[in-house]
């Protein structure tokens, strides 16, 4: 199955809508959620697979299991920080070659302030090279277009570097997903960065599927990503009004009308937040009408 094609926007480039890419955890009212989506999802779509605290590898597997025989190509996380040790890494891998077929995966550091084992950051899980013995060939890592509240700016840019170098030196291919974020203006900024850099891989800019205020306005929080008023302006809403949904409609417009080819290959992640069927109506619908 193809995905749809929506119309080319006004600077020749392909709409950043084309192909996105859906995220879920591991839990199995997600693994229904994506059954039940299934229709409305063209096959060969990315489903990335969170590696939350509160779930184990065996419901990483499974979600991942059932991604791939949907016709989809799973993106399972890995965060650094919350593996205890080597063997764990090794374990989940070869679950995810054997039991998935996985290729694809998404290196991240975690959120523990301290490292539970010996990776302190993604660029370890990396360079380990075992994501390459184990038949890994795309690795995703994370872009911070607004900063992260407990990393500087410094620390992040050496890392995407190091990172890239990595990819390029073991011949893996990758994609750069971002935190998600309600605000055009500092992902332009950061993608004109990333090129400034000579870092070419395609981007995925994340942002936040349909979803009701309240919920969005959590995530955030949770993430620290924007302050509630600051997401309330840029997403066009009011915050003395908790109770509707809102979708990211103005900023993929945005986004569209902002970029140009020079940006290269720059698409979109849905952080889909528990709400995976909504999210895939959304886009086909966003779709249809652009
Ligand atoms: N699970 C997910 O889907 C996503 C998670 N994140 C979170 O973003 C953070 C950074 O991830 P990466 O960009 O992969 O960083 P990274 O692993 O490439 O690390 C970059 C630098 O920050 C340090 N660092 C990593 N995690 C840290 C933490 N939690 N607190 C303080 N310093 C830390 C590392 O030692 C390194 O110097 C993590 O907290 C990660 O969980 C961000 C986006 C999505
Ligand atoms: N710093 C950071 N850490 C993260 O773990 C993280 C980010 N950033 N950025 C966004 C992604 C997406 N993440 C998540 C986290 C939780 C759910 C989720 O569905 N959690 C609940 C549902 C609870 C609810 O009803 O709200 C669950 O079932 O566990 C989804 C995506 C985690 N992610």
């Amino acid at each position: 199955m193809s995905s749809p094609n929506p119309t080319p926007t006004a600077s020749g480039r392909p709409s950043v809508i084309t192909d996105p890419s859906l995220e879920m955890t591991g839990k199995d009212k997600d693994i229904d959620a994506l059954r039940e989506a299934a229709p409305l999802i063209p096959a060969g779509t990315r489903i990335n697979v969170t590696f939350l605290g509160n779930e184990d590898l065996g419901m990483r597997v499974k979600a991942s299991t059932a991604a791939k025989e949907l016709g989809y190509v799973p993106v399972p996380h890995i965060s650094a920080r919350r593996l205890t040790s080597e063997a764990e890494l090794v374990e989940f891998l070869t679950a995810l070659r054997d039991q998935v077929g996985a290729t694809h995966a998404f290196a991240v550091g975690g959120d523990p302030s301290e490292p539970m084992g010996p990776y302190g950051a993604s660029v370890d899980l990396i360079t380990s090279g075992l994501l390459k013995e184990y038949g890994f060939t795309d690795i995703s890592i994370a872009g911070y277009p607004e900063g992260h509240p407990d990393i500087s700016d410094a620390q992040l840019w050496d890392a995407l570097e190091r990172k890239y170098a990595s990819l390029q030196e073991q011949g893996l291919n990758g994609t750069i997903l971002t935190q998600f974020g309600f605000d055009v203006d500092p992902v332009f900024a950061w993608i004109k960065e990333v090129r400034r850099r000579g870092i070419d891989l395609p981007i995925r800019i994340g942002v936040p599927g349909p979803a009701g205020i309240k919920r969005l306005l959590t995530y955030a929080s949770r993430f620290g990503v924007a302050t509630s008023a600051g997401i309330a302006k840029k997403y066009g809403f009011s915050i003395t009004n908790l109770l509707g949904t809102a979708g990211p409609d103005k900023m993929i417009q945005d986004l569209d009308a902002g970029l140009t080819p020079a940006e290269g290959d720059v698409k979109l992640h849905f952080y889909t937040f528990g709400g995976t069927k909504t999210t895939a109506e959304w886009i086909k619908d966003y779709q249809a009408k652009h």
